[in-house]
């Protein structure tokens, strides 16, 4: 398949650096923080590299709950997924991910929205 994304991405160990950067930014977010409260940063930041490798072409393979079942009964609003999405778009930019390999992988997340929010 098409792995120039995986590869401008720096492969998995650039996808899990930009993940290593990504949920700690995520817990300390004055707006969805609460959310991950609870969360293991290392378990969350291997699963999204995973998934993230998988999409981008990559030899990974995601073996986690489908995104539905994932975040059912946490009431996401889109609000909360555009703030996840900016918060992303720190941590791409601070690991130094060209915009235009931001933005391949945002369009690959962004129809998630569907199954990740459940409330207004
Ligand atoms: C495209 C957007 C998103 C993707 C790709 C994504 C992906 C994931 C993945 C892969 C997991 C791990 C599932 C597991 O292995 O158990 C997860 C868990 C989680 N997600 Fe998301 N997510 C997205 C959006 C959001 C948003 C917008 C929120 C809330 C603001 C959110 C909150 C959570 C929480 C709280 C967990 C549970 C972590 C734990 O186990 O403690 N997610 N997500």
């Amino acid at each position: 398949g098409d792995d120039s994304l995986y590869r401008a991405w720096g492969g998995k160990a650039g996808i899990r650096a930009v993940m290593d950067d990504f949920v700690p930014r995520l817990k300390s977010d004055a707006r969805i923080g609460s959310f991950f409260r609870d969360t293991n940063a290392q378990h969350l930041a291997g699963q999204l590299t995973d998934q993230l490798c998988q999409l981008a072409g990559g030899p990974c393979v995601y073996d986690g709950p489908d995104m539905k079942s994932a975040h059912e009964d946490m009431g996401v609003r889109r609000s909360d997924f555009h703030a996840l999405v900016e918060i992303l778009q720190a941590s791409m930019a601070a690991r130094g991910i060209p915009f235009a390999e931001q933005n391949r992988m945002l369009a690959l997340l962004a129809p998630m929205h569907r199954d990740v929010v459940s409330s207004r």
